[in-house]
Formats: structure tokens, sequence, C-alpha cells
């Protein structure tokens, strides 16, 4: 039997009404949630997802300003910026959308956000409180990952858990949730050997390693929950995930298309970060 699909569009829509619900109480009381995103270069896709999460602001009913940055800014006046946010008592949420030009440090540009505004759940004291259970902001994609896969009503404890990938954004921090939530957890990357050993074994596999259709059937075990983070093009130019999508399907219980799968959640997940920060405040 084919897969069921796990519709994230719909299921970000319906956290979007939550997220707005309560928006507009916080409003009532004073406190218009605010995020300030900067974009630094002219990549065209990150450009268009900025867009998006600007758009998502202002259909919440929150506050967006978007810092639009030249590509050759030095690191120097970029940190000027942020502190500057980090000082506004009208911004709760900063994020800094990545890639970054290859003149800045991603890591040191992370670590110069205030940790209470950081939304993105990427500063090394939100990732640290994550790793030991403590309240955090968690990274947007891995959250929208689990709310995703609890979405079903899918048993995680005792579970494995297969991630490709090992980004700081993406892989690292998805298998540490799913580490939380008692499963057990195997990264795979570039150097792993024998990969289809180890993904064959997963009752729950996540794929992020951004190469298009790299997830064939034969890596996937009947009945086995299939999460697709991949963002690529296909050979005609069309946006598609790391998973053969139409093969894979026959094969897995639940899957996630691209678009619509994670995608939009991490943008919803970013809201409710948003959201979070500006309660915070009160
Ligand atoms: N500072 C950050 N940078 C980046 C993050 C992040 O979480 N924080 N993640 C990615 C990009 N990203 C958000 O920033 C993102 C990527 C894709 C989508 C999305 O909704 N995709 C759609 C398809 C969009 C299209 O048509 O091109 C989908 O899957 O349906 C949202 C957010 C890297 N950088």
């Amino acid at each position: 039997m084919a897969a069921e699909i796990i519709d994230g569009k719909q299921l970000a829509a319906e956290i979007r009404k939550d997220i707005q619900a309560e928006t507009e109480q916080l409003k009532k009381q004073g406190i218009t949630p605010g995020l300030s995103v900067i974009l630094v270069g002219n990549d065209q896709a990150s450009r268009t997802y900025v867009k998006n999460k600007e758009k998502a602001c202002r259909e919440l009913g929150m506050k967006s300003v978007l810092i639009e940055l030249p590509e050759n800014i030095s690191e120097q006046t970029l940190f000027e910026h942020i502190e500057n946010l980090n000082e506004d008592p009208d911004i709760h949420g900063i994020l800094v959308q990545l890639p970054l030009p290859p003149h800045i440090g991603p890591n040191k540009v992370i670590e110069a956000i205030d940790p209470a505004k950081d939304v993105d759940g990427f500063h090394p004291i939100n990732i640290g409180r994550m790793m030991t259970g403590q309240d955090a902001f968690l990274p947007c994609t891995p959250r929208g990952i689990l709310k995703m896969v609890q979405s079903k009503g899918i048993e995680i404890a005792g579970k494995h858990v297969v991630v490709i990938g090992r980004s700081n954004i993406v892989g690292k921090p998805a298998g540490q949730l799913f580490l939380n939530e008692n499963a057990t957890v195997t990264y795979c990357h570039s150097k792993t050997t024998d990969l289809k050993f180890y993904t064959q074994q997963a009752d729950i596999l996540i794929s992020a390693v951004g190469k298009a259709k790299f997830v064939k059937a034969d890596f996937v075990k009947d009945g086995a929950v299939v999460i697709d983070v991949g963002m690529n093009r296909d050979e005609n130019g069309k946006l598609c995930g790391d998973v053969d999508f139409d093969a894979v399907k026959e094969k897995a219980s639940f899957i996630t298309p691209v678009p619509g799968g994670v995608g939009p959640m991490t943008i919803t997940m970013l809201l409710a970060n948003t959201l979070k920060a500006a309660k915070k405040v009160r």
C-alpha cells in the first residue's frame, strides 16, 4: 500500500491559526511580536525564503523588519546591525539568513545574537539547552520535522531514527530532538561507508543531504517513515527533494513531499519561536 503523505502545508496552516490567535491576545496587552531578518547579498533562493518569512509574519499580525546588506559588507558592520537589534525593545526575534558570503564566519555572527532573541535556535546557548533538555529556542526545521511525525501519532520512543546529513542547522539538531524523545539515533554522512546498511534499518529516515532523488526505494525498510528535507532541482529544473518520491512512497508508511512538506513547517516554527520570544518580555 502506498504511504500516507504528511502534508506540511496543511499542518503549518493549522498551527499558524493558533499562533495568530495568541499574537492577537499579546497585542491586546501592548506587545506586538517583532522579527528582524538580516539578508546579506543577492542569493535568489535566500531572498525568496526571506520574503516568505516577512509575508508570514505580517499575515499573523507580527511586525517584520528586513535589513538588506550588500554582499561585500564587513563583519564589523554586520555585528553593529546585530547589536542595534539586540538593544531594540520592539524586536523580539533576530535571524541572519544563511548561507553568508564566504568572507563572513557564520559562527561568530550567530554568537553575536542575544540568545533570548535567537529565534533560529542556532546560538550555542540554545543548542546547549536543547542538548540538556532545558527550555530553549529549538531550530526551526528540526522542530518542524518532529511536529510532523508527532502529528500522525507515530511512536518515537525506542524507534531507530537514521539521519543522513550532519549540518549544524538540520542534521545534528534533528537527531538530538529525536534522541530527546527517546529514539535510538544514527547519523550518516558523506564519509559513512555502506550507507544503505544503516538506512535500511531506519524506522524513521530523515534525509538532509541536498542531492536530488538520492534516497532510492532500496534504501528504505518496508513501512518506514521517510522525512525529506532536501530542496533540489531535478534534471528539468523542477523543485524536488532528496527522496525518489514516486518509488519510495510505495514502500514507506508515511512520507513528506517536496514542495509542501518540511519547508512550510520551517517558517511556521520560526513564527512560533518569535511568539515565544515576545511572550518572555511580558
Ligand atoms: N537563518 C536561517 N537560514 C536558513 C534556514 C533557517 O532555518 N534559518 N533554513 C534554510 C532555508 N529556509 C529558511 O530559511 C527555508 C527553505 C525552504 C522553505 C520552503 O518553504 N520551501 C518550499 C518550497 C519553496 C520554493 O518553491 O522554492 C517547500 O518546501 O514547500 C522555507 C524555508 C537555509 N537557510
